[in-house]
Order: C-alpha cells, then structure tokens, then sequence
C-alpha cells in the first residue's frame, strides 16, 4: 500500500496547478458542465470513469495498466484517505515548535479528522461524502490532466449523489471488476502492503459494506447503460485484455518501433495524441513501455535540430507509447535541451 499511496501524494505536490474550471459545455456527452483548458486555449471535455469493484478485485492493478496506456490519471479515493491520515499525523507529530504554529481549533481538526478515518478504515466503514469529494476535487485540479479514472468511489448513494452534487461531473462509463470474494479474501490476505484493514476480520466487514451499498451504485449506473463488466477472477494480463479493448475509444497510445517515427507524428498530428499550441510548437507525452525506465513521466523540450541527444538516450529497440496529458518535471533534461529554444515540446 505504501508505493500506491506515495504515488498519489507525489502527484498532488509536483504536477502543475491548472484549474480545472466549472466552464459548461452543452454538447457534452456525459452531461459534464466541466472542462479544462487545453494548451492552445481550448476546452478539454473532463471525463471521469469510476472504477469499482470488491475489495481486492484488482481495480488499483488494473488503474496502473489504463494510466500507462491511455494517459488517465489515477485517483484512489482510498490512497488520498491513507494520504490525509499520514499528513494529519504527521502535523501532529512534528514536535512543539510546529504543533505551536497551527492554530489551536485547526490543529484539533487535523487530528480529529485523521483519526476519524484512521478508524473508519479500520471497520470498513465508509468515510462522509464531504471528506471524500473534497479530497477527489483537490486531485483533480490538481493533477492537470482532463482523463481520471476514480478508483473505489463512490462506495455508496450518498457518495455518488455527492459527487454529481458538487462536481457536476457524470461519469461516461463505471467499470465494474466482478470477482467471487474466496478469490478477493486470497488476494487482500496476500497484498502485503501493511494495510490495517487487510486482516479476515475487516475484510468481510468490507465485503458486506459492498454488497449492502456499493452494489446499489453499481445498479444505478447499470439503469443507464454505463455499467461495463469485466470478469476480473482472471490472471492480471487477460483482465487487461478485456478492459484495453473499454478503453480504445479514449486515446489509444501509439506504439512506435523507433524514435524516427516522432517525426512523422508531429508533421502529420493525430487529434488524440498531438495536443496543438500553435503553428510550431506541440506538446504530447512520452512513455516508455518499459516500466523501469527512468524516461517515464519526464517532460522534455525538444528542437528537432537537437532530437539526437534525446534519441540517445532511448534504446532504438524500445517502444515509445505517446499520449497527450501532463507529467511531472525532469530538470536535467529540460535544461540540457532548453539551450535550444524548443519547436515542440514532448512531454
Ligand atoms: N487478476 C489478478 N489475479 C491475481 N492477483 C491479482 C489480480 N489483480 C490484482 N491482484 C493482486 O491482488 C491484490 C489486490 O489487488 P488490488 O489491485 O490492490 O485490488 P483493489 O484495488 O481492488 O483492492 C494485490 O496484491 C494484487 O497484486
Ligand atoms: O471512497 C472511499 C474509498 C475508501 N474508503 C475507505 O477506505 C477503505 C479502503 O478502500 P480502498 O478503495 O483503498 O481499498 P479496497 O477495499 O477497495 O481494497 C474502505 O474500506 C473505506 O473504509 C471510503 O470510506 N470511501
């Protein structure tokens, strides 16, 4: 649990603060009155997908595999629980000099909060709309990005009738991880992540916690034609089989053989993942397939008379996926390319 949730305080804290602003767009298909700006000035429609699913279906698995493949962001309403906790006791535990310079009724209502959730997660109970919209928005604005898939949200009615509440957004589809709970029960006992709720005894408190109010959600969706089922009792790659093909209609990422094919791309650009400035400047994100390499989420500036140190440093036999949305800044290569005012830029 802890990689997952560091994850998601390192996108809060580094990516660019764009807003996402309330500005309607009347031929929305989702309904949304939602949008963000583009980098040319333009509108970007916000598309939401709620992911749910039991516990342990495999829905923060599969989150991993969509943002890579389709540049959503990821938005675990549970890791941004987990997340508010550590910083609520982290501002509790920072000694005197710190805890003096929080305002008393304010300092109370970290701790009060935090050890709020804190035990509410501990019994499998579901945490008040207000804690957990208002945490989804601050990400969501915070993120940059107009494509999120909200993982674990809403648990209940009262969580959806928030959300659509506050935000504004309908979801444009919800995916549905179907899986028996003896095959959930084997894999939460086996996470390993040293959550506090993954022992038998929370663990079928949180199954009935779904049954009794997660499933309504997914019913209601299920009336209008949003609900996508995926049997998620299968190994990892087959359930992304299945859910890939969900996605194909959101932006696809291209897969290249080499670096060269860029060129192509930026000359001849596709709507979904060329992302126009203006006449000579692009912006689109690069990712390699390979997870372990550092290039991930590195935001560069490129002039094409300088593409060969770029080049370089991506192995020829390496596939490039791109897709337009924002990432987070890698300085080194920013300031090595910079020299050069940039003619496109790659994130
Ligand atoms: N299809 C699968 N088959 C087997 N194990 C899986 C599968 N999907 C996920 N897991 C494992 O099961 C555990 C729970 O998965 P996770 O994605 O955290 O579920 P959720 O976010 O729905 O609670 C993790 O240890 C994960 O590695
Ligand atoms: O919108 C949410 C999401 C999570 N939780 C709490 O966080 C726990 C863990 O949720 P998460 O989605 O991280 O894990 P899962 O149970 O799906 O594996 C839940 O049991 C709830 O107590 C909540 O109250 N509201």
């Amino acid at each position: 649990m802890e990689k997952k949730h560091k994850q998601v305080v390192m996108r809060v804290s580094n990516q660019a603060s764009r807003e996402v602003d309330g500005v309607g767009d009347d031929a929305d298909r989702a309904g949304n009155k939602h949008s963000t700006q583009g980098n040319n000035g333009s509108e970007k429609k916000v598309i939401v997908v709620f992911v749910l699913g039991g516990p342990g279906s495999g829905k923060g698995t599969q989150c991993a595999n969509i943002v890579k493949n389709f540049g959503f962001t990821h938005l675990s309403a549970g890791d941004l629980l987990r997340a508010e906790i550590s910083s609520g006791s982290e501002n509790g535990w920072k000694g005197k000099e710190a805890i003096n310079k929080i305002p008393k009724i304010e300092f109370a209502s970290i701790v009060f909060f935090s050890t709020m959730i804190q035990n509410m997660i501990k019994e499998g109970k579901i945490v008040p709309s207000e804690v957990t919209v208002k945490l989804l928005q601050r990400a969501m604005k915070e993120s940059g990005n107009n494509k999120f898939l909200i993982d674990g949200f809403p648990r209940n009615e009262e969580n959806r009738a928030a959300f659509e509440e506050v935000t504004k957004i309908v979801p444009e589809f919800v995916l549905f991880f179907d899986c028996p709970e003896e095959e959930m029960e084997r894999r939460l006992l086996s996470r390993n992540q040293g959550r506090v709720d993954d022992n038998v005894e929370t663990i079928r408190k949180r199954f009935k916690v779904f049954i009794e109010s997660s499933i309504p959600v997914i019913e209601h969706y299920g009336s209008k034609g949003k609900v996508h089922k995926v049997n998620a009792a299968r190994p990892v790659e087959e359930v992304f089989e299945t859910v890939k093909e969900i996605f194909s209609p959101y932006g696809a990422n291209v897969y290249l053989n080499s670096f060269q094919h860029l060129n192509s791309l930026v000359r001849y650009p596709h709507g979904h993942y060329l992302d126009l400035r203006d006449d000579r400047s692009f912006r689109v994100e690069l990712r390699m397939s390979n997870e372990s390499m550092t290039m991930d989420h590195a935001v560069v500036f490129i002039n094409p008379t300088i593409l060969w140190p770029v080049s370089a440093l991506i192995p020829q036999t390496q596939n490039i996926s791109l897709a337009a949305a924002a990432s987070v800044l890698c300085p080194n290569f920013t300031n090595r390319c910079l020299q050069t005012p940039p003619l496109f830029v790659l994130f």
